[in-house]
């Protein structure tokens, strides 16, 4: 009989647990709220300590995590355990590995799909479970797949999403961090938000949103500084920052006034309006708006032939266009930065952040 079906031994158990100790890579925090929540209950049964106060985020995270195991008997909660780390422990192991062909166009990324062909470097978000949620990860390889798109010899840059969504936004389990790391953290992310944005400002060639499905937060705001965006049908722009206590980012205090106008600007920024594709298109946001039955097809015809147009002609057409704000942008994103630093550190900010991990607030 297999080990699954028999369920994990004890021995398998306590060796896992010193696999874990072993782990070279950190599997994020995800991951760890799980291990820690199965480990809870394989050893424990049932979550059965007080509710963590609202403001101790990490250990609320994971007596959240440990409570939503419910009754789940301790034999399952150490089989999950040992498979969890199992599938751990493989994947680093492969990561040595030399890979196939058909897989080395990926290499060095965990979080993107990068690939190039026919003069266009796509590059797409690849974590269609979390609904293409942005990690901190994932805001590195982003910024160092940019890079290294604006340096290859390819046409057209393109970005899009796998799966349903083209992406929700800022991962939510950012957040998740002992309030006495909060605000250097806070600090951190404020780099890190500038950074990335800067990159987006700077990018040389002819950038483009491929909109595959709904985007959120800092997924709608950066589209202005992409060259087209072509959206499904089926996207939605949702950008809901006075919900979470946030603030808008990506330059979109400036750049959504003067594309749409204050008025529908502040719908959108301050009361977090919903738009559909094709109101998003009226407001100047999206280029051209398809049927999400043809939209890959449509899309990919018309960035092919654009991709064989004169390389230098686009690029520079492009920097002519955008060279004129460039200063501008990056003193606003410097601003916005600074501000959405503090605005992390708040209580409005944290409960909402809190609401969402614990469930009881979805958009
Ligand atoms: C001090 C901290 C420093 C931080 C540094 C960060 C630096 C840069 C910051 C830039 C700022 C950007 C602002 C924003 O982007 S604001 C927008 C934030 N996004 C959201 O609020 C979206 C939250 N998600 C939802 O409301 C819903 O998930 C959804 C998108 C409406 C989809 O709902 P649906 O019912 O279809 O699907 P699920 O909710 O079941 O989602 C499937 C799984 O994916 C996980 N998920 C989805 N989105 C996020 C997210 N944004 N953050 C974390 N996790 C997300 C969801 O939890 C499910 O996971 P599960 O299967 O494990 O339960």
């Amino acid at each position: 009989m297999s080990k699954t079906a028999m369920g994990a031994s004890q021995k398998d158990f306590e060796s896992a647990v010193n696999q874990m100790k072993l782990l070279k890579k950190d599997p994020g925090n995800e991951v760890k709220l799980k291990l820690y929540a199965h480990y809870k209950q394989a050893t424990e049964g049932p979550c059965n300590t007080p509710k963590p106060g609202v403001f101790d985020l990490i250990n609320k995270a994971k007596w959240d995590a440990w409570n939503a195991l419910g009754n789940l008997p301790k034999e399952t909660a150490r089989q999950n355990y040992v498979d969890l780390v199992s599938g751990l422990s493989s994947s680093s192991d492969s990561s040595s590995q030399v890979k196939p062909e058909a897989d080395r166009k990926q290499a060095g990324y965990e979080t993107l799909v990068m690939t190039s062909e026919d003069g266009i470097t796509k590059i797409m978000l690849n974590r269609p479970t979390k609904m293409n949620a942005l990690t901190t990860q994932m805001y590195q390889e982003i910024m160092l797949a940019l890079e290294a798109a604006s340096k290859d010899d390819s046409t057209i840059t393109v970005l899009t999403g796998n799966g349903s969504y083209f992406s929700s936004g800022n991962d939510l389990t950012n957040f998740v961090i002992s309030p006495d790391e909060l605000e250097e953290r806070a600090r951190r992310g404020a780099i890190l938000l500038r950074d990335f944005v800067g990159c987006f400002i700077d990018f040389p060639k002819p950038l483009v949103a491929v909109v595959n499905g709904p985007a959120v937060g800092i997924s709608v705001t950066i589209l202005r500084l992409f060259d087209l965006v072509y959206a499904s049908d089926r996207a939605t722009f949702h950008t809901p920052f006075s919900h979470l206590g946030q603030t808008p980012e990506a330059c979109s205090s400036y750049t959504f006034p003067s594309l749409m106008g204050p008025a529908k600007a502040a719908e959108m920024l301050i009361f977090g309006k919903k738009l559909t594709a094709a109101e998003a298109c009226a407001r100047g946001l999206v280029t051209e708006v398809f049927p999400d039955s043809t939209f890959q097809k449509e899309v990919w015809t018309r960035l092919k032939a654009y991709s064989k147009l004169p390389r230098n002609a686009l690029r520079i057409s492009k920097q002519m266009i955008r060279n004129h704000e460039k200063e501008k942008l990056h003193a606003i994103n410097a601003e916005e930065s600074r501000i959405l630093q503090e605005r992390w550190q708040s209580d409005e900010c944290m409960n909402a952040i809190m609401n969402f991990l614990s469930r009881k607030a979805k958009l």
